[in-house]
This record gives structure tokens, sequence and C-alpha cells, in this order.
């Protein structure tokens, strides 16, 4: 018998689970295993995206392990992520029906506006001009949540949130929102712990999603000099001390901070001991010090987008 994860209350009052699998970068040929693996060991939160061109995989798993009677598909917790290309708002309800249709499910739990800044519509999620330059869009994200909002109404989702909005785009969309946004998803780990930005989203009752929260080793842009998350000293102590892994002590840090975490593996021991973190907490010093390695050290810069208006990390407070 699987431990059962405690959940959080959204603004909304529906509940997510704390513990979540992601997907990103987790082969077609590969993630189906790996989310019947999770499903089995008792994860119930999956993280999907339409980008990461993976959902049909992960939607054979989830309606297998249904069909088996493992779950229902109300034990389960999908979120998947509109992506820039499909701002516009005549396009947001066809771009959720088809990520509906690849993961084989009636309604999505939370859908996300996957960033603040629009790509060109033009049939390609990564369109680019002759030179290899993204083609931007200047759909307003507020124009797209309010194309979201309905999908709500109709019971398409459950809950909608937004994800890499820095602390002036979320303000301004609460301003004009009439559903409110349940979760900020963003970039989260000891070198970049997101302090500022937490405090203002719990301020206005936005949970904080941390992404990466092992520090993405497998990351498409990764150099072999750059610094290892899971291999810093100062964490193998910690770890050491405690008698368990960094990958065990990087997901407790998040759910000590009160947010919610969602480690990738395709590997079924290591999607196993990410699992296993039920059972023991951080002290306040241990979260204290950990908070203290911050170094702004941001490993989704999403460079490719750099001159967009509404590009979330260029000259952004926090
Ligand atoms: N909203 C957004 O813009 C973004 C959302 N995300 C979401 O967050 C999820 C997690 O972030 P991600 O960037 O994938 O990176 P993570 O920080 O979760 O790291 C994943 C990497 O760590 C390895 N790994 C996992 N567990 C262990 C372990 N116990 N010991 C050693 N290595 C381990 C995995 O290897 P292996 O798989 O081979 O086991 C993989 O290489 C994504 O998959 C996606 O769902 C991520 C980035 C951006
Ligand atoms: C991984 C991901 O969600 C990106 C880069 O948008």
């Amino acid at each position: 018998m699987s431990t059962s994860v405690p959940s959080v209350d959204f603004n909304n009052e529906l509940k997510c689970p704390i513990l979540g699998l992601g997907t990103w970068k987790s082969k077609p040929g590969e993630v189906t295993q790996a989310v019947k693996d999770a499903i089995d060991i008792g994860y119930r939160h999956i993280d999907c995206a339409y980008v990461y061109g993976n959902e049909k995989e992960v939607g054979e798993a989830i309606t297998s392990k249904i069909k088996e009677g493992v779950v229902t598909r109300e034990d389960l917790f999908i979120t998947s992520k509109l992506w820039n290309t499909f701002h516009r708002p005549d396009l947001v309800r066809g771009a959720l029906q088809e990520t509906l249709d690849n993961l084989n499910v009636q309604y999505l739990d939370l859908y996300l506006i996957h960033w603040p800044q629009a790509y060109k519509e033009d049939g390609s999620l990564f369109p680019t001009d002759q030179s290899g330059k993204i083609q931007f869009s200047d759909v307003d994200y507020v124009d797209t949540w309010k194309a979201m909002e309905p999908l709500v109404k109709e019971g398409l989702v459950k809950s909608i949130g937004v994800s890499n909005f820095n602390s002036k785009q979320l303000e301004r969309l609460l301003q004009h929102a009439t559903v409110k946004p349940v979760v900020n998803q963003v970039e989260c780990h000891p070198y970049l712990n997101q302090k500022r930005l937490k405090e203002f989203c719990e301020a206005r009752g936005v949970k904080i999603t941390a992404y990466s929260p092992l520090g993405s080793p497998d990351r498409p842009w990764a150099k072999p000099d750059d610094p290892q998350l899971m291999e810093d000293p100062k964490l193998k102590a910690i770890a050491d001390r405690l008698g368990k892994t960094v990958a065990q002590v990087l997901i407790r840090y998040q759910i000590d901070s009160g947010n919610i975490v969602i480690p990738k593996s395709v590997t079924r021991s290591r999607i196993a001991s990410n699992f296993d973190v039920l059972d023991f907490k951080l002290s306040r010093e241990d979260v204290a010090l950990i908070d203290s390695f911050d170094c702004g050290g941001r490993l989704v810069p999403m460079t490719a987008s750099l001159g967009h208006k509404h590009h979330p990390f260029e000259n952004e407070e926090f």
C-alpha cells in the first residue's frame, strides 16, 4: 500500500498534492513507463505541457492505470500548459482540446499559461525568421487569461494558473482576473530560492510550484562546467547528516518552504526515492541554511525570447 501525499488548499478551495512528477525531456519512449511506475509508487500529480511533445504517451500511462483499477481519474491531479503560440484568445480552447485529446482525459485539474510572452501564430511551436530568431506576437497575457476563465466554468479545467510570471505581471493579471490564478509555477531551488516572489504570491493567495527543483541537470543547454546543484558539497553534508540523498533534501526543501514540487525522472529507482520524502522534515535551521545558498542562479532563462516586451526575467524586479 503506497503512502498518500499531503495536499495544499488552493484559493478556490480545491486541493493539490504537494509532490508531483515532472515530464519535460522525458522521451516518448520512456515516459509511459515512468508515469505508470510513478502511479504505482503513489504519485497522484503529473506535470505536463503541450510543448513537451509527449502528452499522448503520458495519457497512455494514465489510461492504462485507470483501466487496471489502480486509480480513478478523480484520484489524479493533472496539469498542462498553454504554449506561447496559442495565446491569441481564439486559439486557447482548441489548444486545450488538443491537450485533453492527447492525455485522453475529459478535464484537467490545472491549466497554466506556460509563459507570459506570446509567439507568432504560424503553426510551428518555435516560429523563427530566416536568421533563426523567434518571431514574437504581441498578444497580451491578460487577453489570454480572459479566454482561459470560461474553461473553468465549463468544467474543462478545474483551476487555472500561470507559469514564469514575474511579480508585476502577476499583479497586473490579478487586477483584471475574475477567476484568480491558483498557482505561479516558477524555477525554484537553493540557487534561486524565489523568496520575494513567494512572499508576494503568498500574500495574494497564489501558490508557488517549484520547477527544476533538482537543478535540471539534463536541461539541453547545460555546459560541462556549469555548477551541479546535486553535487554541491554543502548540500551533500546536510544529506549525509540526515541519512538522505541530496535529491530528497532538495525536494523536502521545497515542501518545507511551503511550495508544491515536481521533480522529473524516468528512472524507477529515482522516481521511488524522490517520493520517499514524506516521513521526515527539515528543521527550520536547515531550511534557513539552504536559503543562504541563493546566488540568483537561473537555469531556465528563456534567452530565445529576450527582447519580448513580456519577457518575465528582463528588467524584472522579482
Ligand atoms: N513551467 C516551466 O516553464 C517549466 C516546468 N518544468 C517542469 O518541472 C519539472 C522538473 O524540472 P526539470 O527541469 O525537469 O528538472 P529536475 O530538477 O526535476 O531534474 C531532472 C533531472 O534530474 C535527474 N534526477 C531525478 N531524480 C534524481 C535523483 N534522485 N538522483 C539523481 N538524479 C535525479 C533526472 O534524471 P532521469 O530522468 O534520467 O532519472 C533528470 O536528469 C519538468 O520536468 C517540468 O515538468 C521545468 C522547467 C520549466
Ligand atoms: C521546460 C519548459 O517548460 C520550458 C523551457 O518552457
